[in-house]
């Protein structure tokens, strides 16, 4: 590919559905593709080493930060998270939109890093079903869903610093508003990358 991929970020609260919504937006869009994060946290469930996370240790995690290997780290809910920065370079490099699905200490640490990077905040509907959808997937302890659900106030209160923002009310409704920004952001990159390389010379536009 010729020119660099976009780069996605997308936070939300835990349970408001950000990795459901991300999950089927690679589904509709092959040009889409994951970073898979690096944690201390132990893997759920049907969770496996490489797909949803890179499962390490607190001296692992503490190697790879003092190697410079994490374009950002935060701690969340008690556990490290990190997003390997060979990782997202090389397919940005490529051509690829990768999106990073990291906290909102991460996304602004990003936003440093990649000054176009385009952050996206998912909101909940209501407190009620954020709690209900922590509950119904099952992978927490009640202490854990506790933890998160007071974490979740502080969180939200970062919205502001965000470039869109997306009630997960109805899931499909909230997908296309998600495969909206991806490709408006396209659109508005392929428009730059027009301008300057002057393809629109045909139209005989007066410079501005
Ligand atoms: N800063 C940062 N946050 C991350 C990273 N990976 C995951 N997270 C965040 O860590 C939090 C907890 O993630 P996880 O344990 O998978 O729980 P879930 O959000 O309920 O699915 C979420 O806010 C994630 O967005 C990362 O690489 N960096
Ligand atoms: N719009 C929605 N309506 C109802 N349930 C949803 C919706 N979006 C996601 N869910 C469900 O809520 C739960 C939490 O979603 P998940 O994607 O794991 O959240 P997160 O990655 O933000 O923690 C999952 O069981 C998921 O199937």
């Amino acid at each position: 590919m010729d020119h660099p991929g976009n780069l996605f970020v997308v936070s939300a609260p835990s349970g408001a559905g950000k990795s459901s919504l991300v999950k089927a937006l690679m589904e509709l869009d092959s040009h889409v593709q994951p970073s898979v994060s690096h944690t201390t946290r132990a893997p759920r469930g049907q969770e496996k080493h490489g797909r949803e996370y890179f499962f390490i240790s607190e001296p692992e995690f503490d190697a790879m930060v003092a190697a410079d290997g994490f374009v950002e780290w935060a701690n969340v809910h008690g556990r490290r998270y990190g997003t390997s920065r060979r990782a997202i370079e090389e397919r940005i490099a490529q051509g690829a939109d990768v999106v990073l699905e990291i906290d909102w200490q991460g996304a602004l640490q990003i936003r440093k890093s990649f000054a176009d990077a385009v952050l996206v905040f998912i909101l909940p509907p209501s407190w009620e079903e954020l709690r209900s959808r922590l509950e119904r997937r099952g992978e927490d302890s009640a202490d854990v869903i506790e933890l998160r659900l007071a974490n979740a106030r502080q969180e939200m209160a970062q919205v502001g610093k965000f470039d869109f923002v997306i009630i997960n009310e109805v899931f499909e409704r909230a997908l296309f508003d998600l495969k909206t920004i991806v490709h408006a952001q396209r659109l508005k990159v392929s428009a730059q990358r027009r301008a300057r390389a002057d393809t629109f010379a045909s139209l005989d536009i007066p410079a501005s």
